[in-house]
């Protein structure tokens, strides 16, 4: 097995596996830190490096005996290598035919190439790879599996799944979506396929209210705003991890759920798309100055976002599904929440024993995907609606939490299923390309069709400025739907003092549609202004050792002058 980092000076953490009758799986908690680590080091400095992370990256639990044993050997067999130039590739050729050449015949060897590197950098090494390091004749197979962002939008995504599939079959390559492998969402199609009698009789636009598709956050980009600069929210986690999750609960079952084509198929929805509401949290701009010369860009950068989406079918008209996502938040936690309609009224004699079917009170579905508030990611049906079957993937959790509320109702008025072998995603991400398993990637068709619906909603964001929050707790927030679409309960209010000469309030309530901005407070212009004036008096002094100014007179520049004098 060989782990390799690559590519160009900015970004050389690519990550390639090869696996072969010996097994390894590996979970690398955060690339970042390989690629922090190993920007433009050498390939001696980098293979310590790369030792030392994994061996404090993966750890053994007392009761696994064998753990440390493979742990070391994994270790050892681990390389780093830096490539940049065909030589490069070549000489990972040899190394990697010299890890084949004792190996008899009797079965398929294979390669799995894992990319994670920008995206603009991938059609490039795929092609170095396949021109080094592919084989595909009938002992052997490759792969070649690539991490989102796949694009930043539907031009790009075109290119890159043309691009790479100049090089690799559509069953050869794996777009990774991490969230596809949690043990929940695995779990949603088998869930309602156990259910297909009922379930799948209440899942249609005369039952349910709306769908909430949730992922909030309590950590930050601080050390990523250059990425989330280009990208945000939107591409980040709505455009991929939110819309596969919508896919899964809209989806018409196919009679085979273990089909991966027909899956595949029906997952192909049109989507229309409403309204986006945009924030951005209130310290994204001091670390975008802490990490880049020019912030100008990040002014417009969503940090979070709410949009509502609605599906063009008859069986979900009109249902609105509602997508949020954001970056430091009051909990991390992530949800499908449906909650059907409720049409029940109780006079008199109402059935409080909650174990019945009529049972008055809310009636919803959630699929908790990372476990939030709740003992475990699971999946909660309230009992008023029905008593679900579960698939041989869940198993019931008996609840005793008297006190306990979430989502409007008493954790005893739900029926409580988790998974009975809660996985880590990459763990299975994996474990599913090593055994040839497609269905937790994104299909390439699939891609671009996500594209057309999040690129003009892209364009609205990239042109609107982001309601400003606060850390971890913010009211400012909270939104409503109106007329198919969501708007903020509150007005915007200036959530900064006033103190120092940062005039907040006006990035708040500044739009100019149509326009391009050129500034977002007039401090900034000033300031702005005086660093370029600064800059070009230099240079001309350089050049011809005086410089002559003239300022025209009246008030209008007078806070410009100021920031002159003072730089
Ligand atoms: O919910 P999880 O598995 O921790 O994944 C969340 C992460 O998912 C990644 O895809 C996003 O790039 C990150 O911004 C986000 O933090």
């Amino acid at each position: 097995m060989s782990v390799i980092s690559n590519n160009d000076d900015s970004d050389p953490d690519s990550i390639m596996f090869q696996t072969d009758n010996r097994h390894y799986v590996v979970y690398f908690a955060s690339g970042t830190v390989i690629h922090s680590d190993f920007s433009a080091v050498e390939s001696d400095e980098g293979q310590l490096a790369l030792s030392d992370i994994l061996k404090e990256r993966i750890t053994c639990t007392k009761s696994d005996k064998n753990c440390v044993g493979l742990k070391n050997e994994f270790v050892k067999n681990v390389r780093y290598l830096s490539l940049k130039t065909s030589e490069d590739f070549e000489n990972l050729s040899i190394i990697l035919d010299s890890l084949n050449s004792n190996e008899t015949k009797a079965w398929r060897k294979g390669r799995i190439f894992y990319l994670a590197i920008p995206p603009s950098a991938y059609t490039k090494t795929v092609e170095n790879l396949h021109k080094c390091c592919y084989q595909g004749d009938e002992y052997s197979w490759s792969r070649v599996a690539l991490e989102k962002p796949f694009g930043s939008d539907k031009e790009s995504a075109n290119n890159l799944v043309h691009g790479v599939a100049k090089y690799f079959r559509e069953e050869e390559i794996y777009l990774v979506d991490h969230y596809l492998a949690k043990s929940v969402v695995k779990q949603i199609l088998p869930f309602r396929f156990s259910n297909k009698d009922k379930l799948e009789q209440l899942l249609r636009h005369q039952y349910v209210d709306r769908v909430e598709i949730v992922m909030k956050e309590t950590i930050g980009v601080k050390g990523r705003i250059d990425f989330y600069d280009q990208y945000g929210v939107v591409r980040d986690v709505m455009q991929n991890h939110l819309t596969e999750l919508l896919a899964l609960v809209t989806m018409e079952l196919p009679r085979n759920i273990s089909n991966h084509n027909s899956v595949e198929n029906n997952r192909l929805h049109t989507l229309k798309h409403k309204s986006i509401l945009t924030g951005q949290y209130s310290k994204y701009l001091e670390h975008a100055k802490a990490e880049k010369d020019n912030v100008t860009s990040s002014y417009f950068t969503p940090t979070f976002g709410a949009t509502l989406i609605l599906v063009d079918s008859y069986r979900w008209k009109n249902v609105p599904f509602i997508l949020v996502s954001g970056k430091h938040l009051d909990e991390r936690s992530s949800y499908i929440r449906i909650v059907f309609k409720d049409r029940e009224i109780c006079l008199s004699g109402c059935n409080t024993k909650r174990n019945t079917t009529h049972f008055f009170g809310p009636k919803q579905i959630i699929f908790q995907i990372g476990h939030g508030n709740l003992p475990s990611a699971g999946i909660l049906v309230s009992k008023g609606l029905l008593i679900p079957k579960w698939p041989k993937g869940i198993t019931e959790l008996a609840i005793t939490a008297e006190d306990f509320n979430e989502y409007g109702q008493n954790l005893n008025d739900f029926t409580f299923g988790i998974p009975v072998k809660n996985i880590e995603a990459y763990s299975t991400v994996i474990d599913d390309m090593y055994n040839g398993e497609q269905k937790s990637f994104v299909g390439t068709k699939r891609l671009l069709k996500l594209w057309d619906i999040w690129s003009p909603i892209i364009k609205e964001t990239n042109a609107k400025l982001p309601r400003l929050y606060k850390e971890e707790k913010d009211p400012m927030l909270n939104f409503r739907i109106v007329n198919s679409g969501l708007e903020f309960i509150s007005n915007p209010v200036n959530i900064f003092s006033d103190s120092g000469s940062e005039k907040y309030q006006s990035r708040v309530a500044t739009s100019i549609p149509g326009m391009f901005l050129v500034s977002l407070s007039i401090d900034e212009l000033f300031r702005e202004s005086a660093n370029t004036f600064e800059k070009i008096s230099l240079a001309a002094f350089e050049q011809r050792g005086v410089v002559n100014v003239a300022f025209s007179g009246g008030r209008t520049p007078s806070d410009f002058l100021i920031h002159v004098v003072r730089s």
